[in-house]
């Protein structure tokens, strides 16, 4: 066995920034890594595992994609996550690199203080932490209202609280990173770029590159091989919520919605946008069937943004089930939402 440390990646950003997107650029771009995926999800339907296994090729086969979908990784560390890597790394050809996707919800400190396990501090390093953030949603102060009053409030007082549940989420995320990835560039202007660039950098306790691009395509470069061994670094990175136990997802809520076939991808995209609009919907996404088309609609939703395309033939196990997973705010209308996605078209 080799005594090098296997580097891992941890991959963070609030619900729907460009996560997947990102790490599904990675797999594609290898750079002659063995890579292997462990991703995690808001909710027990897992999308992403199955976005990803779309473009699982030999340096990454679909078995080296791991879906963790009971519950949040940063809350089930001992109980999921130590036994998925252990297992991955006693695999007869162990990975050389390890990408982890979290969920949009998960706080990245818990899940570093993991890889100081004793199991696991000998065998893995952090190689190094990536925030990916949604360049449209920064600039339109989803997180924080006005970057400036933040920056002020930060100066005059260390420890006030003036987050809202999104914005703690965001922050946590950031405050963990290596390297922040201001994503969906081509939704902003230049204005709204700097602004989102200052919003994140207010956020931030520690100079970090931040990195713009569209579609989470990033140089590999500079992303792999950062060498930052963050398990060891914790205190440079300092968050809201320092243990699992000091958390629980009560301010985000999940409905998972069974929608009927639906004539055209178009109507289907209509449908999700109107809801989002009419109930403050975070994210939805899901897989939806369209009369006629034998393969699957592939329909993803952030805030009132809505794309849709084509995916693969439905698989035999759940042939035509179109399901939405729907997140948002607690106390968000599930009723509603699901009145409105399941109405005839
Ligand atoms: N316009 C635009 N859309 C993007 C960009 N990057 C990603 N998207 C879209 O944004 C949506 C969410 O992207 P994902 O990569 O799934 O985001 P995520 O962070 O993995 O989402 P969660 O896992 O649900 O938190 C998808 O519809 C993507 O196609 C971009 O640069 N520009």
């Amino acid at each position: 066995m080799s005594l090098e440390k296997i580097p891992v990646t941890i991959v963070t950003g609030f619900l729907g920034a460009g996560k997947t997107s990102l790490v599904r650029h990675l797999m594609e771009n290898p750079q002659g890594r063995r890579l292997a995926v462990l991703v995690n999800e808001f909710g027990d339907v897992g999308i992403d595992g199955e976005i990803l296994k779309g473009c699982a090729d030999p340096t990454c086969p679909a078995d080296a994609i791991v879906e963790l979908t009971n519950g949040c990784l940063c809350c089930t560390v001992a109980d999921e996550f130590v036994p998925t890597i252990t297992a991955l790394l006693a695999r007869p050809t162990p990975p050389d690199h390890i990408l982890i996707e979290t969920s949009g919800l998960a706080l990245p400190k818990p899940l570093l203080k993991a890889f100081d396990w004793p199991d696991l501090r000998t065998r893995i390093t952090v190689d190094g932490v990536i925030a990916v953030a949604d360049a449209e949603a920064v600039a339109d102060g989803r997180f924080a209202p006005d970057p400036a009053a933040v920056a002020d409030q930060r100066r005059a007082d260390e420890s006030i609280d003036h987050d809202t549940p999104l914005g703690e989420v965001f922050e946590d995320q950031v405050a963990c990173a290596d390297i922040v990835i201001l994503n969906k560039t081509d939704l902003v202007d230049a204005p709204a770029l700097v602004k989102a660039r200052d919003t994140v950098q207010a956020e931030l306790p520690r100079r970090i590159p931040v990195v713009e691009a569209r579609e989470g395509r990033v140089d590999p470069r500079v992303v792999l091989g950062l060498g930052a061994a963050a398990e060891t670094d914790l205190e440079a990175r300092k968050t809201h919520h320092e243990d699992h136990e000091a958390h629980d997802h009560d301010d985000f809520e999940t409905v998972v919605v069974t929608l009927p076939e639906h004539a055209s991808a178009d109507a289907v995209v209509a449908r999700v946008e109107a809801v989002a609009r009419q109930h403050g919907v975070l994210r939805a996404k899901g897989y939806v069937a369209i009369t006629g088309k034998p393969m699957r609609l592939l329909v993803q939703g952030v805030g009132t943004r809505v794309r849709a395309q084509f995916d693969r033939p439905w698989p035999a196990e759940t042939p035509r089930l179109s399901r939405l997973v729907v997140i948002g705010e607690k106390g968000f209308d599930q009723a509603a939402v699901t009145a409105a996605l399941q109405s005839p078209a």
